[in-house]
């Protein structure tokens, strides 16, 4: 039981009625999770208002509820706090819960389009080589230290997010690398948060069905640079178009990397395969087996933010040549016929057009490029023709097909993608809504040497259509109908 004035500490209040020196159990913002003595706290969401659900969070036995309008009728006993936000509310009071385990390690949020599993995963990997014990919040799975947690979303809501951190207190984690996205900023999952650094990876196009344009986009990822505080660290991209936004507002310490810029650090791209490039970077040649010139960025984001966390440059340099692809990430096996299949999560237009200029670049003859691509439902339409566009153009075959169709029609959106396509590039395309059916008649077109692309859903293990989940795992997929054809 904790004290609920102490949970409300540093929340902005604009109206009590009733007691906060009152002992509580627990904080919840969904009524069907609530129990007696806890306190529910009401948020407006896109589906639903929280305050619909305020009479089933008493008759659960709540002692206190925070909401942005206070309910004409209030029930003697209860204790009802008026916020201003919801979201804020919720999060400061989660950090409040559970003592505030952010400052007892160093946490450093990433964002970006593009960039942030694999920077947060990469990071993770090199600190626990580098002997220590790291926490990791990322799309994939949650880590504290050697311990896996599921994870619904790339940023978790504050409640997870802190109960999370805690237990990486509990567990002496020094370091966490935490995925920031543009959904959690705007929902203010992270406020409340201390970070001890901030790193921008890249922006373009995406999920712009929630934040309607690119610069309140942009904006939102800006938020994360806003809010650090003056012994924090911002880094960020110098080659990206916003990269010098992101530090525009920051009081935090600034540093910056690219390729094709000076900056505080600077690579270069010596040498580049299949199996992995040679860099340059502070003068130090390093061999990494993670490919593409956006692997490149991603690899100079995490040199200099070990070197910012105090890690020795030799050392960084040393153990980032032993890191592996991060799950889905440019994921390949080549086949007995010399048949190369890659699994890559790009599900944007920039990462696809990325993944495939780096594969194009690895062709040294007349081999074909073979894409299997599709666009999540209920997401983001304005990519779909985008997408569509750059498979078909940038491949000698696009095969679309579904990608978590959620509650949309995938014949619909398959029809969107293809609208994209442009007349000289029609007759590469074929499109079939079963992604298995997809992914083997790919493997069927494909002849010794060429490459296949299987794009869009990386390390997931499922297919999402009206709700339901069906195991699925791309990488299982080509390999098993390579094998079956015996190829
Ligand atoms: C669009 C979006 O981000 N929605 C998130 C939002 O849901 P919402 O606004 O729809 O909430 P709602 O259903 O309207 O409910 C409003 C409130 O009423 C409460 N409620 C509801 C019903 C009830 O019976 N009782 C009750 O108390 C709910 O608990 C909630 O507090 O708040 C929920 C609780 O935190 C999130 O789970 C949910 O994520 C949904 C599932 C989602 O798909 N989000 C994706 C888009 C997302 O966040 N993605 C980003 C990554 C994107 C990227 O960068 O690529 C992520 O960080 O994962
Ligand atoms: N720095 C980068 N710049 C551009 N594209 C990238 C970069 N890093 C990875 N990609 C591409 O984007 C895809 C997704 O990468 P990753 O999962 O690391 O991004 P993310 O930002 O975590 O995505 P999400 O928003 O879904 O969490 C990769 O599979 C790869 O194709
Ligand atoms: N974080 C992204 C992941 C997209 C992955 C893709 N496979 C899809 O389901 O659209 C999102 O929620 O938009
Ligand atoms: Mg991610």
């Amino acid at each position: 039981m904790k004290l609920l004035k102490d949970i409300l500490y540093g929340v902005s209040l604009t109206a009590v009625t009733g007691d906060t020196n009152v002992m509580v159990n627990n904080v919840h913002f969904d009524s069907r999770k609530v129990e007696m003595d806890d306190v529910f706290v009401a948020i407006k969401g896109l589906i639903t208002d929280g305050h619909k659900y305020v009479q089933k969070a008493i008759d659960s036995g709540v002692k206190a509820i925070v909401c942005e309008v206070m309910p004409e009728l209030v029930v003697n006993g209860i204790t009802y706090l008026q916020v201003d936000n919801g979201n804020k509310a919720l999060a400061i009071m989660a950090s409040n819960f559970y003592e505030t385990p952010s400052k007892n390690l160093k946490l450093v949020g990433v964002t970006g389009t593009n960039g942030k599993t694999t920077v947060t995963s990469l990071l993770y990997s090199l600190f626990k080589k580098a002997g220590y014990k790291v926490g990791l919040i990322s799309t994939i799975k949650i880590m504290v230290d050697d311990k896996e947690y599921k994870t619904t979303h790339t940023t978790p809501d504050a409640l997870a997010i802190n109960y999370h951190l805690h237990l990486m207190n509990e567990a002496g984690v020094e370091f966490c690398f935490m995925e920031v996205s543009s959904h959690g900023i705007h929902q203010k999952r992270a406020e409340g948060l201390k970070f001890e650094g901030a790193i921008f990876t890249n922006l373009s196009h995406d999920h712009l069905d929630y934040h309607k344009t690119f610069a309140e986009y942009r904006d939102t990822k800006k938020k994360l640079f806003d809010g650090l505080s003056k012994s924090a660290f911002a880094l960020t991209n110098l080659d990206d178009k916003n990269g010098m936004v992101m530090l525009q507002n920051t009081k935090a310490k600034k540093y910056t990397y690219a390729l094709k810029s000076f900056s505080d650090y600077r690579g270069q791209i010596l040498e580049h395969q299949l199996d992995g490039q040679l860099l340059k970077i502070d003068d130090n040649e390093l061999w990494s087996k993670l490919i593409g010139d956006f692997n490149a960025y991603n690899i100079l984001a995490i040199y200099a933010t070990a070197d910012l966390l105090g890690l020795e440059k030799l050392e960084i340099l040393k153990l980032i040549s032993e890191l592996d692809n991060v799950d889905g990430r440019f994921q390949y096996f080549i086949s007995k016929e010399k048949i190369t299949a890659i699994v890559d999560y790009a599900h944007t237009p920039d990462a696809l057009k990325n993944v495939l200029i780096t594969i194009n670049a690895l062709r040294t003859g007349n081999e074909n490029v073979i894409t299997v691509v599709g666009c999540g439902g209920d997401r983001d339409k304005s990519k779909r023709p985008v997408m569509g566009h750059i498979a078909s153009d940038m491949s000698n075959q696009a095969i679309f097909t579904s990608d978590n169709p959620r509650t949309e029609s995938p014949e619909k959106i398959i029809e969107e993608i293809e609208a994209g396509v442009e007349p000289q590039n029609a007759k590469k395309t074929l499109s079939i809504e079963n992604r298995k059916q997809a992914i083997k008649t790919a493997c069927k077109l494909a002849m010794a040497n060429d490459i296949i692309l299987v794009a869009g859903k990386g390390h997931e293990t499922y297919q999402e259509t009206n709700g339901k989940r069906v195991d699925f795992d791309d990488f299982k997929e080509v390999k098993a109908a390579l094998h079956d054809l015996n190829k």
